[in-house]
C-alpha cells in the first residue's frame, strides 16, 4: 500500500518511521510520503489560507495550493509504472488496482470504525488531505471527487485543531491490518471491535499480586469454560460500557 501525506505540519509524520508501520516501511509492505501543503504555494508568504466568504472566524484554506498538491500525487499515482515482467498467466498478473482514495478527516465525516480500518487496509493507494478545523474549501473535494472516491471521516464527535492526529490514528489501526505488519496474525483476532464487542479482561503472572488474583478459571487449563467466560466477560462488559454496539436482541 501507498500512503500520501498532504500536511502544513509535514514534521508531525516523522514518528511514522518508528514501531510497525517503521518496520513495514523497511519491509516495502507499506510506503508513506509526507507533502508539504506550503510547497504548492507561489507566493512570497507561502499562503495556505484566506478568511471564509459569507464572513465568520477563522480561516479557510485556499484551494489552489490544494489542488496543485492534489494533482501531483495523482499524477505520479497514475504515471506508467517501469515495466512489469510479462506475465507468463492470468494469475501472475497484479490484482486490479482499486484506485486512490482521498481521505480527509473531518469532525462533519462519517465515523471512522474497525470495518472501515479493515476495508482501507485492501486499498492500494490511500492519500490523506490534513485540513484546519475551520476547515477546507469545499470546491477542493468536488475536484478531488472527479480524480478519486474522496471520503471525509470523523475520529469522533470532538473538535481537534487539524486533521494530522486523526490521520496519525487512522493509518495505525488501517496500517496494522495489512498482511505482513503485525507479525502474529492471531492477534488481531480477539481484540475489541474485531466481533463487534468489547475484548475481555487479560491477565499475567503473578497469579496473586498485591491480594489481586487472577480469576481461577483462567489457570485451570480447563479450555472451554475459559471460552465461556471470556465469552461472557466481553458481553457484561460491553453491557456495561457501549450498550450500543450490543447485536440486536
Ligand atoms: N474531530 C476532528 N476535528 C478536526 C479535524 C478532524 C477531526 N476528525 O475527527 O477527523
Amino acid at each position: 500500500m501507498r500512503i500520501d501525506i498532504v500536511t502544513i505540519f509535514p514534521e508531525y509524520f516523522g514518528v511514522l518511521d518508528v514501531s510497525l508501520l517503521g518496520r513495514a516501511r523497511e519491509d516495502g509492505i507499506l510506503e508513506v510520503a509526507v507533502h508539504d501543503l506550503r510547497d504548492f504555494t507561489h507566493d512570497r508568504h507561502r499562503t495556505v489560507d484566506d478568511k471564509p466568504y459569507g464572513g465568520g472566524a477563522g480561516m479557510v484554506m485556499k484551494p489552489e495550493p490544494w489542488g496543485e498538491a492534489l494533482d501531483a500525487i495523482l499524477d505520479a499515482a497514475a504515471a506508467p509504472k517501469s515495466a512489469a515482467p510479462e506475465s507468463t498467466t492470468e494469475a501472475d498478473a497484479p490484482a486490479a488496482d482499486t484506485g486512490p482514495i482521498v481521505i480527509f478527516p473531518s469532525p462533519a465525516g462519517e465515523v471512522f470504525t474497525q470495518a472501515m480500518a479493515r476495508e482501507l487496509s485492501h486499498a492500494d493507494h490511500i492519500v490523506f488531505g490534513c485540513g484546519r478545523y475551520e476547515g477546507i474549501d469545499q470546491r477542493v473535494f468536488e475536484y478531488a471527487g472527479s480524480r478519486a472516491s474522496v471520503r471525509l471521516v470523523s475520529l469522533g464527535d470532538y473538535v481537534l485543531n487539524g486533521g494530522e492526529v486523526a490521520v496519525m490514528a487512522m493509518i495505525e489501526a488501517i496500517g496494522r491490518l495489512i498482511p505482513g505488519v503485525i507479525g502474529n496474525p492471531e492477534s488481531l483476532v480477539e481484540e475489541s471491535h474485531e466481533d463487534g464487542l468489547l475484548e475481555y479482561p487479560s491477565y499475567t503472572k503473578p497469579a496473586l499480586w498485591r491480594d489481586y488474583e487472577v480469576p481461577p478459571v483462567l489457570t485451570n487449563g480447563n479450555h472451554g469454560a475459559i471460552a465461556t467466560w471470556r465469552r461472557a466477560q466481553q458481553l457484561e462488559r460491553t453491557r456495561r460500557v457501549r450498550p450500543d454496539l450490543l447485536p440486536p436482541a
